[in-house]
């Protein structure tokens, strides 16, 4: 049973307050470079793109990293490694400034694999981290630039970021899990 700990006014609201730091603290939006991560990052990403317009009317490029998890059968079982299975990034990211947009912030694992992918695209001058939720338990020394919802969770349980584009309404939610999720 999933139980709602965000409702979607909230989330719109974290959206937004996100866009507006992002502006603020980017002296110059010229150089940015919003990357989503799948599935749900990247209408996230968009999202904000899309805000910047309105807000400013600023036009920030928006691309895509298809991170997945691959469970890689020399490692211990149930541990699995996100890999990249492809990126669609519109500009070059050379000397620019990139800010990363995932949905959940967990162990960190995926946020290191994209960073990889952005490395072994271009140079960066730098990449800043932008997560709706930060639900704790990093395993890498990554933390998020930006954070829409900080929230507690136990390892027996998952957050469920639901968005309008993929499941017609926006909510956040945590679901108990039998066993703690493999990591
Ligand atoms: O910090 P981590 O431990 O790496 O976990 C966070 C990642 O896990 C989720 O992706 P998931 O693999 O569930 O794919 P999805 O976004 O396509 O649902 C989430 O969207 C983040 O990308
Ligand atoms: O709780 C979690 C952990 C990883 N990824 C998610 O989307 N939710």
């Amino acid at each position: 049973m999933d139980k709602e700990v965000v409702d979607g006014v909230t989330m719109k609201r974290a959206l937004t307050r996100i866009t507006y730091e992002i502006i603020e603290q980017s002296k110059g939006t010229e150089d940015l470079v919003l990357v989503g991560i799948k599935t749900r990052g990247i209408y996230l990403a968009r999202r904000i793109a899309e805000r910047m317009k309105q807000l400013e009317g600023l036009t920030v490029p928006v691309g895509e990293l298809d991170i997945t998890l691959y469970r890689d059968d020399l490692h211990e079982p149930g541990k699995d490694e996100p890999t990249v299975n492809g990126s669609d990034i519109p500009v070059s990211i050379e000397d620019k400034h990139v800010i990363l947009i995932d949905d959940v912030l967990f162990t960190g694992r995926t946020v290191r694999a994209a960073m990889d992918a952005l490395m072994s695209i271009g140079r960066p001058k730098k990449i800043s981290l932008a997560v709706l939720v930060d639900r704790g338990h990093r395993e890498l020394p990554i933390r998020a630039d930006f954070v829409g919802k900080n929230i507690p969770t136990s390892l027996h349980e998952q957050i469920k970021v639901a968005v309008e584009e993929l499941d017609q309404r926006d909510s956040i939610l945590i679901q108990k899990l039998d066993q703690p999720k493999p990591i």
